[in-house]
């Protein structure tokens, strides 16, 4: 008797790899192609008034496709639980690397800063806000390029990113000083504080704002008072000074930022925010799929087309995936028998 029914013959589900607030997070395969996913299992009765968190982040994967930001493959919803069919990120949180190294070397650094800002100007290009950038929130794949992950405080308010958005959410240690206030408050701007938290973390291994008195905690952040160990270099104190700058009007903006001479030192080009997945379908893909399906190819391109996030959705991206890793883009004939 299966304790997930509605996973049988689909995925077969392994141990459970962590959990996040309310949802359980397990390795599985997904049985047509092989390949590795996340699931992240969630109890309805147990989400209560967090449910909406769930739609939002539901919502707001849909319409996310950037090789920077853990991809959502299917959504499957009964009764009782929801379960998001995700990209399995094999090394784990960004933030237990930064921890088994002390603080990272600044070429290191700026390879996961770029990424990460690469991620947050697509994700304000679509009219979204993150709005709980944190270590935990990013985590490494097989190449150690980082996934963006929980879009469960993401925002992307009425008449886009211009309207305020007034709920206080996030982490306090990250949050930006407008934020802790309760003042109104610009999703971006407060991404970018986050982003000059984060910085500051990769680059010393510990926060800028700490305090386990959280009102002096508080404090020190709408006061924006951090000190700047003696190994950080002028344009990377400069940087992360402009980034936490209390005044959300003096804070660096994203297009500054893509050219930024910490940022571009070594790369001498902008960053490339742009997703890199193709807008257009991979042809062998869906000739894979076509055969398998025994459909013509042009009914196959319109069924996934519709993208219902269902059994089809994941597999046209897993045999992307495959076929990016340079493994051959073929469906298991017979679902693998990895019972
Ligand atoms: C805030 N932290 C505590 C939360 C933890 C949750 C477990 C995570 N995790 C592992 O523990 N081991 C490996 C591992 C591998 N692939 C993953 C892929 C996706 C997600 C994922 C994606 C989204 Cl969009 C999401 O909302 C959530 Cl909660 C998880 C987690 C993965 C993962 C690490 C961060």
């Amino acid at each position: 008797m299966s304790l997930y029914p509605e996973l049988k013959g689909l995925y077969h589900l392994r141990e459970t790899i962590g959990s996040g607030g309310f949802a359980k997070v397990k390795l599985a395969y997904h049985a047509l192609t092989g390949e590795k996913v996340a699931v992240k299992i969630m109890d309805k009765r147990q989400l209560g008034p967090e449910l909406p968190r769930v739609t939002t982040e539901i919502a707001a994967m849909k319409e996310l496709c950037h090789h920077h930001i853990c991809k959502l493959f299917q959504v499957i919803e009964t009764e009782t639980r929801f379960y998001l069919i995700l990209e399995y990120c094999p090394e784990g949180e960004l933030f237990d690397y930064i921890v088994s190294k002390d603080r990272l070397e600044e070429d290191e650094a700026r390879i996961f800063f770029r990424q990460i800002v690469a991620a947050v100007a697509y994700i304000h290009d679509v009219g979204f806000a993150h709005r709980d950038l944190k270590p935990e929130n990013l985590l490494l794949d097989e190449e150690q390029n980082i996934k963006l992950i929980d879009f469960g405080l993401c925002a992307k308010p009425k008449g886009g990113m211009s309207s305020y958005l007034a709920t206080l959410c996030g982490s306090p240690a990250y949050a930006a000083p407008e934020l802790i206030a309760g003042k109104q408050y610009l999703g971006s701007e407060v991404d970018q504080w986050s982003m000059g938290v984060l910085l500051y973390a990769l680059l010393c291994g510990f926060l800028p704002f700490d305090d386990e008195n959280i009102s002096q905690l508080y404090k020190k952040i709408k006061h924006g008072t951090y000190s700047s160990p003696e190994w950080l270099s002028e344009e990377s104190k400069e940087l992360i000074a402009h980034l936490l700058q209390v005044d959300p009007k003096r804070r660096i903006t994203i297009p500054d930022l893509l050219q930024h001479e910490w940022l571009t030192h070594g790369f001498n080009v902008p960053i490339e925010w742009q997703s890199k997945y193709k807008k257009n379908l991979d042809d062998d893909c869906v000739i894979e799929l076509s055969v398998h399906h025994g459909k013509k190819r042009v009914d196959m391109e319109d069924e996934i087309q519709e993208w219902k996030y269902d059994y089809l959705t994941a597999t046209y991206f897993l045999l992307l995936e495959k076929k990016r890793k340079g493994k051959p883009v073929r469906l298991l004939l017979k679902p693998s028998n990895r019972e």
